[in-house]
């Protein structure tokens, strides 16, 4: 089965605390919502207390066009999907000795808060040594859905070319997304919630032998579930000053409602019933989010503290979140032979499931 061998997160450079953030937006929005004070409680309310920017908070100060954002972006997502591949590929953590860039057979790199043309990975590749014939990957549009999926299309490729060794590459700037002249609900509760990251794994197949320091996760089976008719629930409106958000309040009912039977499903096409998976590997979408992957999936709370520690850390950071979450059950909690679901949801709306098994 093809197995991830290692990962690594990044640390961006402005850390906000929540209750600064809050002041930040009171200070952007006052003056044209008459019911802020009402919205400012989510910053207080939901579970998250630190967040992780590319950009200072003065930064959202002053007037930016969309092309100034996306130049920013191309930049440093190129920077940080350069510095979170080096650091996996040389992750002393999981690696008993470096990869070097050249043997990697592919790149799948997941984003969808910036656009570029050529895709990042081209861009990384003129900064790292890879080889000239690596396939390149590139997926936008998956949001939150894309670190569990970008996992899941790696095993996928690895299940075809089995030699192959596969970097998942997932980096969002939503802060440079972030419009302060949208006086939106969702505008300011979105504020309170995203955050920057980016994180890399790498997934090899059944046929490359790897020496590593710890058990690590097999990949067992994935499965993906889309919803029709869904197009409205997240996703982006594109203006001419930007992103702008689409994310629906009901997101957590229609979790509540909806993933069980999938996730439940997918577990009994692998012979499993929840009671048996050890660890819930979840994007912590919001703090109600979290929530409703406990009601749905008869989980108690405290299945979901490593993923409520992450949202606490660093926010919704989109795609990389879930691999913030994974990479600590990697370093501190998994042990061989136990099993773990990965979830995440996105625009679609669509959810992506992972089972593992770590092995020796
Ligand atoms: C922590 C929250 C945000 C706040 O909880 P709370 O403090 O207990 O407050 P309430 O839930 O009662 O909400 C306060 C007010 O905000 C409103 N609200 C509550 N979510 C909403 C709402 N999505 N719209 C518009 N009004 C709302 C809510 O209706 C209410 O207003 P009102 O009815 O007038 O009292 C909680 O609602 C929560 O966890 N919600 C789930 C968040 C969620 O859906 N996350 C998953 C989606 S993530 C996603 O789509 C990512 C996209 C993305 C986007 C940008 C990027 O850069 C990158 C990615």
């Amino acid at each position: 089965m093809p197995k991830i061998v290692s990962i690594s997160t990044h640390q961006l450079p402005y850390s906000v605390q929540q209750e600064n953030a809050e002041a930040l937006t009171k200070e952007l929005f006052h003056a044209e919502m008459p019911k802020l004070e009402r919205y400012l409680k989510v910053f207080e309310n939901g579970g998250i207390q630190t967040r992780h920017f590319c950009v200072p908070p003065e930064w959202h100060r002053t007037e930016h066009s969309f092309e100034e954002r996306n130049n920013l972006y191309i930049q440093l997502a190129t920077q940080y999907g350069v510095s979170v591949i080096q650091n996996c590929l040389q992750n002393e953590r999981f690696l008993t000795t470096a990869i070097a860039t050249q043997d990697i057979d592919a790149m799948i790199f997941i984003s969808s808060t910036g656009i570029s043309t050529p895709s990042i990975d081209a861009r990384i590749m003129n900064e790292l040594p890879f080889s000239d014939r690596l396939k390149r990957i590139p997926v936008w549009g998956l949001g939150c859905a894309g670190g569990a999926a970008g996992i899941s299309r790696a095993y996928d490729f690895c299940q075809a070319y089995p030699t192959a060794k596969v970097l998942v590459v997932c980096v969002e700037l939503c802060s440079l997304t972030f419009q302060p002249n949208d006086f939106s609900k969702s505008n300011i509760v979105g504020a309170s919630l995203f955050a920057d990251g980016a994180a890399c794994v790498l997934v090899c197949g059944d046929e490359v032998s790897i020496p590593t320091c710890k058990p690590l996760p097999s990949i067992l089976a994935t499965g993906s579930k889309w919803m029709p008719n869904s197009e409205e629930v997240m996703g982006w409106q594109v203006k001419n000053n930007g992103l702008h958000v689409v994310f629906q309040k009901s997101i957590p009912s229609i979790i509540t409602t909806w993933l069980g039977p999938f996730v439940e499903q997918f577990l009994l096409e692998q012979q499993l019933h929840m009671e048996q998976v050890q660890h819930f590997i979840a994007h912590p979408g919001g703090k109600k989010v979290l929530q409703a992957y406990e009601d749905t999936l008869y989980l108690a709370s405290q299945k979901n503290n490593i993923s409520r520690e992450i949202l606490r850390q660093y926010g919704n950071m989109s795609s990389p979140t879930v691999l913030y979450v994974l990479e600590q059950f990697m370093l501190h909690t998994a042990q061989q032979e136990d099993t773990g679901l990965l979830v995440a949801l996105g625009p679609g709306f669509c959810a992506e499931a992972v089972l593992l098994r770590w092995g020796s």
